[in-house]
């Protein structure tokens, strides 16, 4: 493989980036050219909405070919377009033979919840206090425990469990992705658990994962939650939880819990205020900006 390097402007990204694709290129990524540097630019949107902007000031496109002779061809036509006047390339260079897969692997270590409960992908052994583990390789659905807003939901399930697990008779796992919040609460004693999520590779995510940990669940589109639960869990994020304040209220048992993540400290206020009319949230739990807020709806702020 050969990966050609070209720098560009904001405005101009978009239009390399679709040129590189239309000159057979294999992938294109793009970077933040001042990555690492003061002029450095964090760029990020919340899923749903737009991007704040288009680019960064200076990108870097990296695009992979499989020969140096498609790469080559690739950099002479793009750069003889009237628009690329501006377009520079940085480098052509072969890309080094990796083992992918043990890369990857290498990436992904035991993640400690409390000195009992741990996340432990397959090719690792579990760490020998462990008393509930979840078995879980990275894959295509958000959730391997090494973000923040799980490892919370997990917290809060594990502490929480030796008082409140009797109760646990349904469990709502809103918006699942790979069932980590599903399958840990199995293990603290959560029964009928319904995993709820729109994206399809979730729901088979989270089917696979339960049966690799041998726990029960039903896993599906948002409607399969039907009726009240004890133990409502949604780690989304802020807007799409904000706009979903009714139907998740309305989904947790007279005396249950609601347990909400995906959360940056700043968001607390508007979050309670979206809240109010159901419950009072409280910020639990935070990490690395992050926060947990929980509530008990049916009694109102
Ligand atoms: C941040 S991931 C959380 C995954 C997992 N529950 C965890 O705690 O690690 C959020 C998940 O919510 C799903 N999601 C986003 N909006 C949703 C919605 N309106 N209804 C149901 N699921 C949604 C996404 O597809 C994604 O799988």
């Amino acid at each position: 493989m050969i990966e050609l390097l070209l720098l560009a402007g904001e405005d101009l990204v978009d239009t390399v980036s679709d040129a590189l694709m239309e000159l057979d290129a294999l992938s294109v990524s793009v970077e933040d050219a001042d990555a690492g540097t003061e002029a450095e630019q964090a760029l990020f949107g919340e899923p749903g909405l737009p991007p704040p902007k288009g680019g960064w000031g200076r990108s870097t496109l990296r695009a992979l070919f499989p020969t140096e002779e498609a790469a080559t061809e690739a950099a002479t036509l793009l750069l003889a377009q009237p628009w690329a006047s501006e377009v520079h390339v940085v480098a052509m260079q072969p890309v080094p033979d990796q083992d992918w897969v043990r890369l990857t692997q290498s990436q992904f270590h035991p993640v400690e919840i409390t000195p009992e409960f741990w996340i432990v992908p397959t090719w690792h052994e579990p760490p020998a206090q462990a008393r509930r583990v979840i078995r879980l390789d990275p894959g295509l659905a958000f959730g391997t425990g090494t973000h923040p807003t799980t490892r919370m939901c997990l917290r809060w399930i594990a502490q929480q469990a030796p008082a409140l697990a009797p109760s646990w008779q349904r469990v709502l796992d809103y918006g699942c992705g790979s069932g980590i919040l599903a399958i840990g609460a199995a293990l603290h004693g959560a029964q009928a658990i319904d995993a709820v999520d729109i994206d399809p590779a979730a729901i088979e995510s989270t089917q696979a994962n339960a049966q690799a940990n041998g726990v029960t669940l039903r896993a599906g589109p948002p409607e399969l939650a039907q009726g009240r639960y004890p133990l409502v869990l949604a780690n989304i994020l802020a807007t799409p939880l904000k706009l979903l304040a009714p139907l998740l209220c309305g989904h947790v048992a007279p005396g249950g819990h609601l347990v909400l993540a995906g959360i940056l400290e700043r968001q607390a206020d508007e979050l309670a205020e979206a809240y109010a009319p159901w419950c009072r949230l409280e910020v639990s739990d935070q990490e690395d900006g992050w926060i947990l807020m929980t509530g008990r709806p049916g009694t109102p702020a």
